[in-house]
């Protein structure tokens, strides 16, 4: 049902900052058959340190039977540039050197990444999307690739995620990244080099992941007595040493640099311009308890795009919510586009 595929891009691939990428190579999964009229592509972009597979790490809303479906569907998800997971990154070897790149792996952005992916929707000869989705750092991208090319998406999903990078987020990723500079490994250019820094990376993201609540939840102690050794350090240590079996300290750094520069107003006349450029009908969704993309960030969306929807979704969990809680965006989402599909029938019977 899943197929994971490579595109190789032959020419040099030209970033916002003018340097260029050789034998750019973006690793992607599709699921399910494109139909005779290609109107129904689901593009989903994913988050910091996710892969191309959606439907493993967005189940409930992606799988069968589910929302989002590979027996309705055609249902595109591409690795970022910069990431652990088959696209090009920092790991990857330099054609120029014949070496891994490491730290000269040269800076991008959001708009690099929506670039790359545009490419291979064109090589894959898709001229639609049905729904464009992402929730955080792939709201960011859901958001530049629809200002970008307006005429690209019909129905715009925008979760938990900001029109410009705050102040707060990049302050947090900043604090991450002096983390990972701690650990002097982070120089010495290996696979595994700054793995202690990352660990300590993500056990500070979480923080700002999760909630007092969750950790309440999740994290309290069943006795007085303790002192030391607490649940909620051996969690933050779990999770961090998690990550780094599965990612590597050079693509998060990278990545959260991407994030930090985000801003849909850069090189325009203004973010509230920008917004505007936006046709998708859109729904943007806010977790009220997001201590990283606060609500505000939403409503600022939803004021800005032209006739945005906007919904709550209610999580215990904070940002992370917009990965966990798929039953309640099964049902935000759905009745968005159910409704939409409704109103576009009934402006074809009156114009008709
Ligand atoms: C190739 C790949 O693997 S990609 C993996 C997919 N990852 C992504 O897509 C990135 C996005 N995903 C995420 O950020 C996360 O997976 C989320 C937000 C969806 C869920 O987070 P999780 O870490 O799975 O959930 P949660 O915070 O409840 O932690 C549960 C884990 O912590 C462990 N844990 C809980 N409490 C403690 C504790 N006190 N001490 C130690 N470990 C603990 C649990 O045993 C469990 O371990 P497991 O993940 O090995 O089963
Ligand atoms: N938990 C997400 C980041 C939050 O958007 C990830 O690891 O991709």
């Amino acid at each position: 049902m899943s197929s994971n595929h490579i595109f190789n891009y032959h020419k040099l691939f030209k970033l916002e900052n003018g340097k260029k990428v050789r034998g750019l190579q973006i690793a992607y999964h599709t699921y399910g058959k494109l139909n005779a009229d290609k109107s129904n592509v689901i593009w989903a972009c994913h988050a910091l340190t996710a892969n191309a597979d959606v439907l493993d790490w967005w189940k409930g809303l992606f799988g069968e039977n589910s929302l989002f479906n590979p027996e309705e569907h055609f249902i595109i998800c591409a690795n970022v540039l910069g990431s652990h997971y088959g696209t090009t990154n920092p790991l990857s070897t330099n054609p120029v050197t014949g070496l891994p790149y490491y730290l000269s792996f040269p800076e991008f952005g959001i708009r690099d990444i929506v670039k790359a992916h545009q490419l291979l929707a064109d090589d894959l000869g898709i001229r639609k999307l049905k729904v464009l989705i992402g929730g955080s750092l792939g709201g960011q991208q859901a958001m530049e690739w629809a200002v970008s090319n307006p005429d690209f998406t019909e129905n715009l999903i925008l979760i938990a995620t900001n029109a410009f990078h705050s102040p707060w987020g990049i302050a947090f990723n900043e604090s991450q990244r002096l983390a990972i500079t701690t650990d002097r490994t982070f120089y010495a250019q290996s696979p595994n080099g700054g793995l202690k820094g990352l660990k300590a990376a993500r056990s500070i993201a979480l923080l700002s992941y999760r909630t007092y609540d969750a950790y309440v939840a999740t994290q309290v102690e069943s006795v007085n007595e303790k002192t030391d050794g607490f649940r909620a350090s051996s969690y933050q240590n779990y999770q961090g040493e998690k990550l780094c079996k599965r990612f590597n300290a050079y693509s998060y750094w990278y990545l959260t640099k991407a994030m930090d520069s985000h801003n849909v107003g850069r090189g325009r006349k203004s973010v509230a311009e920008a917004l505007q450029q936006i046709k998708a009908d859109t729904l943007v969704i806010g977790i009220p308890n997001d201590l990283l993309f606060p609500l505000c960030e939403q409503e600022y969306l939803a004021n800005h795009i032209p006739h945005a929807k906007f919904q709550k979704l209610l999580s215990a969990y904070g940002h992370d919510g917009f990965l966990i809680e798929t039953d309640e965006l099964t049902n935000i989402i759905g009745n968005f586009l159910k409704e939409n599909a409704k109103n576009k029938i009934v402006k074809l019977h009156k114009t008709a």
